[in-house]
């Protein structure tokens, strides 16, 4: 059985033909999944019908063996703009996720400072998000993803906005986190190489369907160097390939 399970999904906004028009795609626990296709072609809805955000007007959609109704603390969530809250401190905003659960624990802002601390923030918990760089309010957004050590962390083109040394930084911040604590992750991009850096898998999307799904035989853990080699190259071109069969 496969960690998420997503059946025969199909999804129309209203008057309009179908976004995703029969999507079946398994994700195994722990593997990082990159969600790979042209503008428009129904990656952040896809996405939002696995968070339980959208519901699919037909086939289902199955976490761990259930089937999933509603967003919950089993989901960590980042999006493209870091949607942080100006009013709170970035310890608050590391903590929101707990916060709308219970009263944070001692334990919990020791959680949050040891996030903060592993991608570079140490000293600005007590900063508002004004304060902050655009790749560092990235960041805060990263340790809110993180805080609840949800077995599915779902990204929708977290890094697009940032710089190319920024981005690659946030990058293994974020695959080295996501093993260190086991988590399946989805994660959305429209950029071939961003994909073959941090995916155990690629799925093409194309037209609302899932047209290839293509294992990533690259060594653990990704180093920035592997970038610069052949076999890096050969597996984006490789993708770059079926990526273009797929919408001849
Ligand atoms: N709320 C909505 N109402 C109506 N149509 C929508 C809505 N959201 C998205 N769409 C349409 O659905 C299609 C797929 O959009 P979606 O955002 O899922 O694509 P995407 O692959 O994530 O695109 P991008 O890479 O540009 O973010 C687009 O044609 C878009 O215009």
């Amino acid at each position: 059985m496969a960690f998420l399970d997503i059946e025969q999904v199909v999804f129309t906004y209203p008057g309009r033909s179908p976004v995703v028009n029969g999507v079946d795609w398994r994700m195994q626990a722990g593997d990082f999944h990159c969600l790979l296709g042209r503008s428009g072609c129904g990656k952040t809805t896809l996405l939002q019908l696995a968070a339980g955000l959208l519901r699919p007007q037909s086939g289902r959609i199955v976490l761990s063996g259930g089937e999933l109704a509603a967003p919950g603390p089993q989901l960590g969530f980042m999006f493209q703009a870091p949607t942080l809250l100006d009013w709170h401190r970035v310890l608050g905003n590391v903590l929101l996720p707990v916060s709308l659960q219970r009263k944070p624990t001692p334990q919990d802002e020791a959680r949050a400072l040891q996030l903060l601390r592993q991608l570079g923030l140490a000293g600005h918990a007590h900063d508002y998000p004004r304060q902050l760089s655009g790749g560092q309010q990235s960041r805060v957004a990263l340790a809110r993803a993180l805080i609840l050590e949800s077995p599915l962390l779902l990204l929708d083109e977290p890094f697009a906005a940032l710089d190319a040394i920024t981005r690659a930084e946030l990058q293994d911040d974020l695959l080295r986190t996501c093993r260190e604590l086991g988590t399946t992750v989805l994660f959305v991009t429209h950029d071939i190489n961003e994909a073959v850096y941090l995916g155990d898998r690629i799925a093409l999307m194309q037209g609302g369907r899932i047209v290839d799904d293509i294992a990533i035989t690259l060594p653990a853990p990704r180093t920035q160097a592997l970038r610069h080699g052949p076999a890096f190259n050969e597996i984006c071109a490789r993708v770059r390939a079926s990526m273009d069969r797929a919408s001849a």
